[in-house]
């Protein structure tokens, strides 16, 4: 699997369209779509997102896909599809939140489980090394490291976190895998008390790990809703001089080459086609109003340190429930900038998926 000449292993390749997406969109969404909105929604059901492994019981579906892939690839598909997922099933996971709360605890042995939730995903990509496969490791996990350790259940989690990603890294170091540290966002680790840390931190667990030759750089805006570029600062972003994702990117990249870190990304365009945000808050994360799909995955970024917009987030899932009653009711699903009612993170949430293709940027 000959990774074009620049490294980027997005480039003469297509991401695949997982049937689980389009089938959440032809079985849930078209029929109670307007008329005017079905076939925007039979086009995006084409659009190769992220695979979220959010329990172990999913890693399955991970062999499922990739034979899919390969079969496809046998068949002559042109480009060659690669296969996009993210790994996301530490313990005390989304600690400072409630919406995405994990099925593994760190009191509860979840380090060791998780070892063996990353072991089973490597079972399954050694059967296809001649498939590419692109993967994004455990969103807002280091983000959390950085930003708060003040948090009981990330203090809890930090060597967990640390250990989990480094065995990550390690045990998926194969040629035909590409792996992306979430980096947060703009308005996450971009500020300048937060940059800083952030890149230290990720290189010290890669350095960690053996500096494994397929850990390809970073992924940023994974579930969030930054502009690219925009041309002013929108007024949330007040304080924060990276404003938008390009220069959060562009500002963190000499400091990964001073610390030792692969300066590679990939960001993740999924909800930010409307710009500025209505977001009350730039800490705002949760099911935000007046969002729209953003332009469809490309290479084509303008940007040599950019090597494709992604959707990582599956636009139409939700971030999390606005039911105040429920285990994982977090109070940023409550707030004014978020559209209620909603349901469970990760589950189908038909208004939302309406509001994105409404204000789609295609
Ligand atoms: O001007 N100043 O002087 C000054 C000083 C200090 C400042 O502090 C910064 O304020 C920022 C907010 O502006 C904070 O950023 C927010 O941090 C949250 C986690 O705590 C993130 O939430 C996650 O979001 C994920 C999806 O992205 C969800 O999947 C996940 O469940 C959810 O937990 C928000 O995105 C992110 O925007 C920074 O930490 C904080 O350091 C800011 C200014
Ligand atoms: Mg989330």
């Amino acid at each position: 699997t000959p990774v074009s000449a620049s490294g980027n292993p997005f480039a003469g390749r297509q991401i695949y369209a997982n049937p689980y997406y389009s089938s959440e969109i032809f079985t849930s969404a078209i029929p109670s779509l307007p008329a005017s909105l079905q076939a925007k929604a039979s086009a995006v059901a084409n659009v190769g997102t992220y695979v979220w492994l959010d329990t172990a019981a999913k890693v399955p579906t991970m062999d499922t896909y990739l034979a899919d892939i390969a079969a496809k690839n046998a068949a002559g598909a042109s480009p060659p599809i690669l296969g996009a997922f993210v790994v996301y099933d530490l313990p005390n996971r989304d600690c400072a939140a409630y919406s995405s709360n994990g099925e593994y605890l760190v009191a509860n042995g979840g380090l060791a489980k998780y070892y063996a939730y990353i072991d089973s995903i490597a079972a399954i990509i050694k059967k296809y090394p001649s498939t590419q496969i692109n993967l994004v490791i455990e969103p807002d996990s280091l983000g959390n490291l950085v930003t708060n350790l003040n948090v009981a259940k990330c203090q809890e989690a930090q060597p967990a976190y640390e250990s989990g990603v480094e065995y990550a890294m390690k045990t998926l170091n194969f040629a035909n895998v590409a792996m992306y540290l979430d980096a947060g966002h703009a308005g996450w680790l971009g500020w300048s008390a937060n940059i800083g840390p952030a890149a230290q931190l990720f290189a010290r667990l890669y350095k960690a790990a053996g500096s494994p030759s397929s850990v390809r750089g970073l992924a940023t805006n994974v579930a969030n809703y930054n502009a690219f570029t925009i041309a002013s600062a929108p007024s949330y972003t007040q304080g924060n001089s990276n404003y938008d994702e390009k220069l959060y990117i562009d500002n963190l990249a000499p400091l990964l080459v001073q610390y030792g870190y692969p300066a590679h990304f990939i960001v993740d365009v999924s909800r930010n086609g409307v710009q500025p945000t209505k977001q009350q808050a730039w800490g705002d994360w949760c099911n935000v109003i007046g969002t729209g799909f953003g332009v469809k995955p490309t290479t084509n970024t303008g940007d040599s340190l950019v090597d494709a917009f992604v959707w990582v987030k599956p636009g139409g899932e939700g971030d999390g429930t606005s039911d105040s009653s429920a285990t994982r009711y977090d109070s940023h699903c409550g707030l004014s900038d978020a559209l209620q009612p909603a349901p469970e993170a990760g589950t189908w949430f038909q208004a939302y998926f309406q509001q994105l293709l409404q204000n789609a940027a295609f």
